[in-house]
């Protein structure tokens, strides 16, 4: 009996290889992307995509794919990848709008689209057109003294903490500004990450639930094991996954039932919520999990970026802190108008996203039926299709000296005239393009002003490799970046 079943398994087996063989030839040698250059072994299978993107290095490798066969690879058997700027804009400004590849944008658990992955135009344009007044230059005018708020006590406990000339992890205290503030917007309520110097236990989850959802992204491209695949993944981030949406749930039903006014997300978003051109409780919900999310270790991740590459390149650390103190007469003076007018500063922070963006992936879309021309060539309809925000960023095509960090290049140094800006897109492009890119912006820029009108930063030894092979799982995987900091007297 038992070699009878033993012998079934192992015909079932050779029957799944069988066909995974047909497939793959059929796949390079006769699928009507054929003609598209890129290995043979990503070409036959998402296997090599699969164990590159678990491993954490998909970003590293488009990027020397595209070193290798040029502006266009294909990276697996129905997906192209793609270097430069015109393809970008194709892909992303199209009228109709591609929709989101269902391969990259996984359903919230509880069954209902988030304004992320919403693939139907019209929801996603219902749900952009009632999120839009919470980021309205009104709304953000009316958020900053809340903003400010967090940024003062993100001073003072960096003060209190640096004051023994411990270094201080910039990873952590920049997750626990963001958090807070993102919180507070969301939930109305703080995370206490800077009071309590540790990260919420949801936010810890948070970390975790990125691996979780890019290993989900992994197995789904094998339906035909998909449900054994998910047997073997650790079913406690699963788990996690599920307590942490509910969390979010739960947080932001207290914060709708409240009713309060203070000026946070919610109170734009239901005020503007008409009963039947807005958005349903079941749509808020996991929207709001994903502004809890997007908003947060983003620019905690830029704001890190930029502390690492400014510890790394001292004349331009100088040169932003000679302009940081030589514009203000006091610190109440840095405010989400003033700093506009660090043109050095705004160049900087456009370098550090360029070099290192906090998405490193790009927006992927399906060519609709049919087929549409992109960089100049056919596409056949059902193709996915994405430009790699890291490999346009890092690319010798688009700019000079691609891998130095030179906010030079931001301000009309003849050195980087030939520089292609039209391939810098760190927030995306066209309808889904990123909400939250004018409050990201003027955060990053006054909590970056406040640090060094504050502090001198010195790199520690731990803190000098700190970029190298950093891991992507949707976003980058950050190690501690130890620094010392030397508070400022006046
Ligand atoms: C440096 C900071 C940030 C960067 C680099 C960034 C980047 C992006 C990118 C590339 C997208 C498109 C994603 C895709 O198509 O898959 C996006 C979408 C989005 N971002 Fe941001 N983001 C940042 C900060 C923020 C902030 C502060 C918020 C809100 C508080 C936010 C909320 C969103 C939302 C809701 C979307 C989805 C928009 C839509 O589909 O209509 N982001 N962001």
């Amino acid at each position: 009996m038992f070699a009878l079943i033993l012998q079934a398994a192992g015909a079932v087996v050779a029957l799944l290889l069988l066909q995974a063989v047909a497939k793959g030839i059929y796949n390079v040698f006769l699928h009507p992307l054929r003609k598209y250059p890129g290995p043979k072994s990503f070409a036959a299978t998402s296997l090599p995509w699969a164990i590159t993107t678990a491993q954490g290095q998909w970003a590293y490798c488009i990027r020397s794919l595209h070193e290798r066969y040029g502006h266009v690879v294909r990276t697996g058997p129905n997906e192209l990848v793609y270097c430069d700027a015109a393809s970008m804009k194709d892909i992303l400004t199209r009228r109709p709008p591609m929709t989101k590849s269902a391969a990259y944008y996984n359903m919230p658990p509880l069954g209902t689209h988030s304004i992320l992955s919403v693939k139907d135009e019209a929801d996603h344009a219902r749900y952009r057109r009632v999120l839009a007044h919470a980021f309205s230059e009104k709304a953000l005018r009316e958020q900053e003294p809340l903003i400010r708020n967090y940024i003062d006590l993100f001073i003072a406990r960096l003060r209190e903490c640096a004051a023994d000339g411990t270094p201080q992890d910039l990873v952590a205290w920049f997750n626990y500004v963001s958090f807070d503030i993102i919180g507070d917007l969301t939930l109305g309520q703080s995370f206490n990450c800077l009071e309590s110097n540790t990260l919420h236990p949801w936010v810890q989850y948070l970390f975790q639930n990125f691996k979780a959802v890019t290993l989900m992204g992994c197995a789904r491209r094998f339906p035909s094991v998909f449900g054994i695949l998910m047997k073997l993944m650790p079913q406690k981030s699963l788990q996690n996954r599920l307590e942490h949406f509910l969390f979010s749930k739960r947080k932001v039903e207290e914060r709708i039932q409240s009713q309060s006014d203070r000026k946070d997300f919610m109170t734009f978003v239901l005020r503007h919520n008409e009963k039947d051109t807005g958005m349903s409780m079941d749509e808020i919900v996991p929207t709001f999990a994903v502004l809890l999310l997007a908003g947060s270790e983003t620019t905690a991740t830029l704001l890190s970026v930029t502390s690492f590459y400014l510890l790394q390149n001292p004349e331009v650390m100088d040169k932003l802190v000679k302009e940081i103190r030589g514009s203000f007469k006091n610190e109440e003076d840095i405010n989400m108008v003033s700093v506009n007018s660090l043109q050095y500063e705004i160049a900087v922070l456009d370098e550090a996203m360029r070099i290192h963006p906090p998405t490193p992936l790009g927006s992927p879309r399906v060519v609709p039926d049919g087929g549409e021309m992109v960089g100049g060539e056919w596409v056949p309809g059902g193709t996915t299709l994405y430009a790699s925000t890291y490999s346009m960023n890092r690319s010798a095509k688009n700019w000079t000296d691609p891998d130095k960090f030179a906010p030079e290049r931001w301000l009309k140094d003849p050195k980087y005239a030939n520089d292609d800006k039209a391939a810098f897109a760190p927030f995306s492009l066209g309808t889904r393009n990123c909400v939250g890119k004018n409050l990201a912006i003027a955060e990053m820029r006054v909590i970056l002003a406040r640090l060094l009108w504050n502090f001198d930063l010195e790199p520690t030894e731990q803190s000098c490799g700190w970029v190298q092979n950093m891991k992507q799982f949707i976003l980058w995987e950050k190690p501690p970046l130890l620094v010392k900091l030397k508070a400022v007297v006046r």
